[in-house]
């Protein structure tokens, strides 16, 4: 069946069967090693624009949370970096731990971050999302560590959404929310050519990992493992654990943007 998950019976070791993209040869994600990147001074900086009255919900999909844009205009874009055209952002997500020693998606040097930001864009010389999803080129996602600190008053305003959408399939409005607020002050990034880290597992992302973290304190990661895996009236399962593991590199090159 298609119900893939994180369980022992639905995980990133099952996924092939149904998946078997899951084996490709750029998949997603990787362990980034810094001292093994190449800093390629041709890359530009990242440039991203993101309009707060784009956003439109948060919505519990059984996976994650996720919060959605309004992606029929210009108004919530990617530009430069990496990539060679305009993509517009669709979503952002994160993957965390059931504790704060693991969660991130991404490693660097095998380091472990207890969470990880994705923002999902799609470029615009595809018609749609669903169009670009299936190009090699057709997406770019902005990955951000999340690091054990100070409070994150930015991310608070997500956490206080969390009790309208605690079990799968839930979702609620959410609006005016500014994506540009959970960014790092320094976007220097690491850049490959990937996957979807879930099923699909389509190899068509364009991976932009920054470099500086954002914070996130330990109160406010326990408040990410209150959501649920499970629907409404189901066995609670809570939402933890839900990242997959890095995969092999298979002689791809990680770029840097810095030295
Ligand atoms: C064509 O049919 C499709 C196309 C794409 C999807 C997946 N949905 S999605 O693109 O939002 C993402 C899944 C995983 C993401 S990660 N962790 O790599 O940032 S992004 C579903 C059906
Ligand atoms: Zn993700």
């Amino acid at each position: 069946s298609h119900a893939w998950g994180y369980g022992a019976d639905t995980g990133p070791d099952k996924w092939a069967d149904s998946f078997p993209i899951a084996n490709g040869p750029r998949q997603s994600p990787i362990d980034i090693v810094p001292g093994e990147a190449s800093y390629d001074p041709a890359l530009k900086p990242l440039v991203l624009k993101y309009d707060p009255s784009t956003c439109l919900e948060i919505l519990n999909n059984g996976h994650s949370f996720q919060v959605t844009f309004l992606d029929d205009i210009d108004s919530s874009t990617l530009k430069d970096g990496p990539v060679l055209f305009n993509h517009r952002l669709k979503q952002f997500h994160f993957h965390w731990g059931a504790s704060d020693d693991h969660g991130s998606e991404h490693t660097v040097a095998r380091t472990k971050y207890p969470a990880e930001l994705h923002l999902v864009h799609w470029n615009t010389k595809y018609a749609n999302f669903g169009e670009a999803a299936s190009q090699p080129d057709g997406l770019a996602v902005v990955g951000v560590f999340l690091k054990i600190g100070e409070k994150n008053p930015n991310l608070q305003k997500l956490i206080d959404a969390f009790d309208s959408i605690k079990t799968k399939g839930s979702q609620c409005s959410f609006a005016d929310f500014n994506p540009e607020t959970l960014l790092p002050g320094c976007l220097d990034y690491w850049t490959y050519e990937g996957s979807l880290t879930t099923p699909p597992l389509l190899e068509s992302v364009t991976w932009i990992v920054c470099k500086e973290p954002i914070s996130v304190s330990s109160e406010q990661m326990a408040k990410f493992r209150s959501l649920l895996f499970s629907g409404e009236g189901e066995t609670e399962c809570c939402m933890v654990d839900n990242y997959r593991p890095p995969q092999p590199l298979k002689g791809r090159t990680v770029r840097a943007s810095f030295k």
